[in-house]
């Protein structure tokens, strides 16, 4: 059974009924943070755009906000000033749970370490999600089979992720994120953990998803991955250095 990869329009609705409207709009985003010693200010009035269907890769030393940025727009974080849009929708200043329900319908996020469910089979940690979002069990079974499938996990669906390779967990992380058909998926270091050649591997399967359509940003240390992305952005001490081209 074939699965399209392509995603419909996030029906968020635009705020201003402009069909145009970007993906993401960070404008003079501010975020520091209290620590012991002295406040950490990690975004330092940040502008940053993605259009629709662009696969962006973040760049920039250790500690210069990327994983922030892409937490503020996640929602997972907030804002100390400054304002974000998720496909023409306001992000910032809404409560928890606006802030999750939204996650769970427009945004699929790819963590360094999958962040998996350990005790469940790899079927059921795109099941769960699934229902969560509003599915039918049913429905959300036969999704999450065609994912496993999409992503060269058919013959795995009931192994749990511990006897699955790295590079297999993080295929089963994207397959998650995919669940609810996000508009935008977020990536933080998604080749991280892995070897150079499950890191490819990885890099091929977004480059897959970015051909069919799907808007894509992703944070990474490894210039050959970021070479795959459609974009480079380069961070530099809460800002954006350059925003490529
Ligand atoms: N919850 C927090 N509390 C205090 N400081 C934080 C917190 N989260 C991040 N920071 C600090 O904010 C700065 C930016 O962190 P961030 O994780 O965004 O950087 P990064 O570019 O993603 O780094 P890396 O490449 O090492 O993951 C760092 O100095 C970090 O120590």
């Amino acid at each position: 059974m074939s699965i399209e990869l392509t995603e419909p329009a996030p029906e968020t609705g635009t705020s201003n009924g402009n069909a145009l409207a970007p993906a993401v709009r960070v404008r003079g985003a501010r975020r520091t943070y209290t620590a012991e010693l002295a406040p950490v200010r990690a975004l330092r009035g940040v502008d940053f755009d993605v259009m629709p269907g662009e696969f962006v890769a973040v760049m920039g030393p250790s500690g210069c906000g990327k994983s922030t940025l892409l937490n503020i727009i996640a929602g997972l974080d907030t804002l100390d000033d400054g304002t974000v849009e998720v496909a023409g929708e306001r992000v910032d200043g809404r409560d928890q749970d606006w802030l999750a329900k939204f996650r769970r319908h427009h945004v699929g996020f790819v963590f360094q370490f999958f962040n998996l469910l350990d005790g469940v089979s790899a079927l059921e940690n795109l099941v769960l999600p699934g229902v969560l979002g509003g599915m039918k069990r049913r429905a959300a079974e036969s999704r999450a089979r065609d994912l496993l499938d999409l992503l060269g996990l058919g013959d795995r669906t009931d192994q749990v992720p511990a006897v699955l390779s790295g590079g297999q967990r993080q295929r089963l992380a994207i397959a998650r994120a995919l669940v609810n058909e996000p508009g935008l998926l977020l990536a933080d270091e998604p080749t991280g953990a892995l070897d150079s050649e499950g890191g490819l591997e990885i890099l091929e399967l977004f480059r897959r998803l970015h051909d069919d359509g799907q808007t894509i940003v992703m944070v990474t240390h490894s210039a050959d991955v970021a070479a795959g992305a459609s974009r480079a952005v380069k961070m530099r001490d809460g800002r954006v250095q350059d925003a490529g081209e």
